[in-house]
């Protein structure tokens, strides 16, 4: 196979094979531009949700191992130096995503790597019409590539004048850009020595006034992770300035240097913001991304703005996101549990986040969607996308697990579900839910409690009650069990709880519900273990910071067993402490009404009677048990018959005497001395009346 040329019909014939490179005959070159090929393919399909993100650090990974040898490599025609954008991209993600694999570049050392600078400086030397493309500066339609632009409108290359405009803009640029790159010929020099913009007239203006301007503006609405004034040079500037790849950089189009800018900070923009473009580069982008029909949508956001240039999917989505308001408080629809669908971020209702929406089917028919729980953070681990300023300082891991791991995906609760407790179901209906409704008129002294403890006997319902707590609000609802934060996450324990709050603080409101909440805050003691140590105070922290930040509507609700062993630091915070006893005759009832209803069943309303009686003691979870257990009966009475091949209606109902016979083997899990301490903890603590 050739090596690629700059003439047009060549790059026609290249790109033909483009997709094709598969085996050894192939020059380096042109595995270096398959290689970039698919980063960006993956890229793109990442930000348009095509793909999850697991799935692209996964296809990022295997890329990179396969090549590595392009990657690590000092080649001038094939090295890192054309491909540092994703390369270094890539790095970052393997940081991320895999402890074996480790480029040996950083963001810190690229610019001294010794190619590089050869490179550029070998740019300057070269003649524009000497350098062979590697991206094709192209009009998306067309499908052929083009390298310096004068000229090639006159081969009908480009779809319009204005776009030959552009890329002639490009490639003037590109030698300007060259200049000051290499004046005084260091790469720091550039970081502190390259003015602030203006935006007069130059060799953009020259070719296009109005583009000029046009230019400078998009520059403005793409600020690098917030950073108005960081500079959005792309690295392809360093490669591509000797590789003429038609990318650019013109200095009335780099905005404001700031003088502290430092190393990194512009190489934020180098790594990390390839989609930071100077219009000029964007159409090079897209001659790849053409390939890929499905990218093509993006054409006509720009047609539509008059602007003949390629603006990704990415960064339209930066570009939204930072036009909608950040951190506010956001109302959401009542009973919407299990409906709601919010991405990472306050005030976001699809902003980068929103792209990893897990497929979870509608169940309300509510646009929204089926389920209470979030897109993960996957714009957190993305290195590319801005991410909400809170999560900045978390790990990104951490955010991912707690959206994957801790987020409660289950189906709604109302109120109905749960059987008995109405005195603490209606205290939680006005102190917690009302006010996570109508924060406007619960305010001051009718403001909401910041957390609350739910105790009692095992399976009463108190996990049931904090996910109808944060379905009847609309909150989101985090679930975790503390033993898990205390032994899952060993050593991590208390980044957990800060990743935690801080998550939940951006999808307010929200309810975090810590089940055994004792293990987590329990009376400090001898052999306490230095970890539980600092989880416990990270955790009160938390709290506290959700108590005093009157704007966050976080909700911690701890349920536990021995609530005898909390802290007493621990339960003053929890100001609220509603005992869930064991459910009445009148719950007990309501439970197996319930159940049974769902069911083929023949019970009539004195045996039901009888079941609650014989059922003294019981929990609900136990009520549960004894149902199913007793729905077994008439699959265990068709003895004789063969189960592969029976008929549905041919199993009888479920009946008393199933009943009789579950009672036998499901018992009541609470014995009665508990009971007496969940009694007297009440009446000292409790706030039931
Ligand atoms: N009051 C109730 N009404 C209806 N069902 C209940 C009730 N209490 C418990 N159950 C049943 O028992 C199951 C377990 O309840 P849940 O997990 O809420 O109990 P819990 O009090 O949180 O238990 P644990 O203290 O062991 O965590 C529920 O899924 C439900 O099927």
């Amino acid at each position: 196979m050739d090596t690629p040329t700059h003439s047009t019909l060549h790059l026609s014939d290249w790109q033909k094979s483009y997709f094709a490179v598969t085996s050894g005959t192939c020059t380096p070159r042109q595995k270096a531009d398959e290689y970039r090929a698919k980063l960006l393919r993956v890229q793109y399909a990442w930000a348009n949700s095509e793909i999850s993100q697991v799935c692209a650090a996964n296809l990022f990974k295997k890329y990179a191992e396969k090549y590595s040898a392009i990657i690590d490599s000092d080649n001038t025609e094939t090295g890192l130096n054309n491909y540092a954008e994703n390369v270094l991209t890539l790095a970052k993600c393997q940081q991320n995503d895999s402890d074996k694999w480790q480029s040996a570049l950083t963001t810190d050392n690229v610019l001294e790597l010794k190619c590089v600078q050869e490179r550029m400086q070998a740019g300057k030397n070269l003649h524009p019409a000497q350098r062979a493309p590697a991206d094709a500066c192209v009009p998306a339609d067309k499908g052929v590539s083009a390298s310096a632009a004068p000229g090639l409108s006159k081969l009908g290359v480009f779809s319009s004048a204005r776009e030959a405009e552009l890329c002639a803009g490009s490639a003037k640029c590109a030698r300007q850009g060259l200049d000051i790159l290499q004046h005084p010929s260091s790469s720091k020099s550039l970081q502190s020595s390259v003015p602030p913009v203006t935006k007069t007239s130059g060799t953009l203006a020259a070719s296009s006034p109005s583009l000029n301007e046009q230019v400078h503006a998009d520059f403005q609405a793409t600020p690098l992770f917030g950073s108005k004034d960081t500079a959005s040079i792309s690295l392809k500037m360093l490669s591509n300035s000797c590789d003429s790849q038609n990318l650019s950089l013109s200095n009335q189009s780099v905005p404001a240097w700031s003088a502290n800018s430092g190393k990194r900070k512009a190489f934020y923009s180098l790594a990390d913001e390839g989609s930071t473009v100077n219009p000029c580069l964007v159409p090079c982008q897209a001659s790849i991304m053409t390939e890929n029909s499905s990218f093509s949508g993006n054409r006509s956001r720009n047609e539509e703005s008059g602007f003949p240039s390629f603006r990704t999917a990415k960064e339209q989505l930066w570009v939204d996101q930072k036009k909608k308001p950040q951190n506010l408080p956001q109302r959401t629809p009542v009973s919407s549990y299990g409906g709601v669908k919010k991405s990472l971020g306050a005030g976001r209702s699809r902003g980068p986040f929103g792209k990893f929406v897990p497929p979870v089917p509608k169940q309300d028919g509510n646009e929204n969607g089926g389920a209470q729980c979030k897109p993960h953070a996957g714009g957190a681990a993305d290195p590319l996308l801005p991410v909400d300023e809170r999560l900045k300082s978390i790990e990104p891991k951490m955010v991912e697990l707690i959206m994957h791991e801790i987020m409660d995906h289950g189906p709604p609760v109302n109120w109905d579900d749960i059987a008995g407790v109405e005195f603490a179901k209606a205290t939680i209906k006005e102190i917690v839910v009302w006010p996570m409704l109508r924060p406007d008129i619960f305010t001051g002294l009718r403001g909401p409690p910041k957390g609350i403890l739910l105790f009692g006997p095992p399976g009463t319902g108190k996990t049931l009650i904090g996910k109808c707590i944060a379905c009847q609000s609309g909150a989101t609802f985090f679930s975790i069990s503390a033993s898990s934060l205390t032994s899952k996450w060993v050593g991590e324990g208390e980044k957990m709880v800060r990743a935690l709050f801080t998550v939940a603080r951006c999808q307010q409101p929200a309810v975090i519900f810590i089940d055994e909440i004792d293990s987590l805050l329990s009376q400090r003691g001898e052999g306490e273990h230095e970890s539980s140590r600092r989880i416990k105070t990270e955790f009160l922290v938390q709290l506290d910071g959700a108590t005093t930040s009157s704007e966050d509507r976080i909700l911690v609700v701890g349920a536990t067993n021995r609530p005898q062993e909390i802290d007493e630091a621990a339960r003053r915070r929890l100001v609220k402490r509603l005992y869930i006893p064991l459910p009445e005759a009148s719950a007990r009832k309501q439970i197996v009404t319930r159940l049974m209803s769902k069911e083929h069943c023949s019970l009539n309303d004195e045996e039901i009677e009888l079941i609650v009686k014989k059922s003294n003691g019981f929990s609900g979870a136990d009520m549960t048990q004894l149902c199913r257990e007793a729905s077994l009966g008439p699959i265990r009475s068709l003895q004789s018959m063969d189960i592969a091949t029976i008929m549905p209606d041919q199993v009888r109902p479920i009946a008393f005497l199933d009943f009789e016979s579950a009672f036998r083997t499901v018992r009541p899990s609470v014995s009665s001395k508990d009971l007496e301490l969940y009694e007297t903890w009440n009446q000292t603590f409790g706030c039931g009346r």
